[in-house]
Order: C-alpha cells, then sequence, then structure tokens
C-alpha cells in the first residue's frame, strides 16, 4: 500500500505580487520540482503550527498563516500526499535557503509555466483565479 503524507504549504506573496517557489534539491524525493515552502505536519500539530515550524526550520524566518487556499489530495508512483495550502506573510526575518537548492520569486502568471510539483497545481490555478 502506498504511504499517506499530509503536508502544509505556504503561499506568500511580497509587495512585487510575487510569489515565494522553492526548488527541490536533486537528493529529495520529487528532485528538482518547485513547491510552496513547507513541510510534513507532525502528530498533535495543527496545520498552521506545522507551517510556522517547517518555515522556521527550512528557512529561518517566521510567519504568519493565514486563509486557507487549497486542500488536494495527489497520488504520485509512491506515495498519497494531502497538500493544504494557506496564505502566509513573513513577519520577521528575510527567507534564507538552509535545505533547498534555491528560492526564487515568482509572478502569478509564470507559475503554471514551471515545473512544480504535480500536487501543487489545484493550488496555482486558485492563485490564478483571484489574481483574473
Ligand atoms: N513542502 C511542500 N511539499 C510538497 C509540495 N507539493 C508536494 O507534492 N510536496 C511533497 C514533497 C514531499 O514528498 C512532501 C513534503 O515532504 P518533505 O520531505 O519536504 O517534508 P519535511 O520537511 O517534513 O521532510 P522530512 O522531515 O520528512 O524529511 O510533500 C509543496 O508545495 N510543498
Amino acid at each position: 500500500m502506498k504511504k499517506n503524507v499530509h503536508v502544509v504549504g505556504a503561499i506568500i506573496e511580497n509587495d512585487k505580487h510575487e510569489f515565494f517557489c522553492a526548488l527541490r534539491n536533486p537528493n529529495m524525493v520529487l528532485a528538482n520540482y518547485l513547491e510552496f515552502p513547507g513541510g510534513k505536519i507532525e502528530d498533535g500539530e495543527s496545520p498552521e503550527q506545522a507551517l510556522t515550524r517547517e518555515i522556521l526550520e527550512e528557512f529561518n524566518c517566521s510567519i504568519q498563516v493565514g486563509k486557507k487556499v487549497e486542500d488536494t489530495i495527489h497520488e504520485y508512483e509512491k506515495f498519497i500526499v494531502r497538500l493544504e495550502t494557506y496564505k502566509a506573510s513573513i513577519i520577521k526575518g528575510e527567507p534564507v535557503v538552509l535545505e533547498h537548492a534555491e528560492i526564487r520569486w515568482v509572478p502569478r502568471n509564470q507559475l503554471l509555466d514551471l515545473n512544480f510539483a504535480p500536487a501543487d497545481i489545484p493550488a496555482i490555478n486558485k492563485l490564478l483565479a483571484e489574481g483574473k
């Protein structure tokens, strides 16, 4: 049976209307895909707590979590992910690359052209619809 993972991702927009995207490392699962920063929810955590912890651990900055954007289940070849995405804003610090290959700030109209993890596409479609 495929493993299930429950993951949260932050949708962070800067004042130039670009979105915070992180490029996964070649040695990570889903190597070289872009993703919204975040990670797995641990036992006993709320999605908001998990997201705040992950962004601090992986990018050394503090966020405030806002409204939920999307809640999707996507079946990959080896596992099934439930990805919940939330709007968020950085309230302390500047993101630093600690575990990813790089950080990119991407304008809304370029999101769909990039190599995003397939589970993220419904959230991206919501962002595109919002921008119309
Ligand atoms: N963070 C994040 N993960 C995503 C997205 N889309 C997507 O399919 N995923 C997948 C990639 C991974 O298989 C999984 C997240 O796991 P991870 O390994 O990055 O999370 P983690 O930081 O908790 O990792 P670990 O401690 O278990 O190593 O969800 C997304 O937008 N953001």
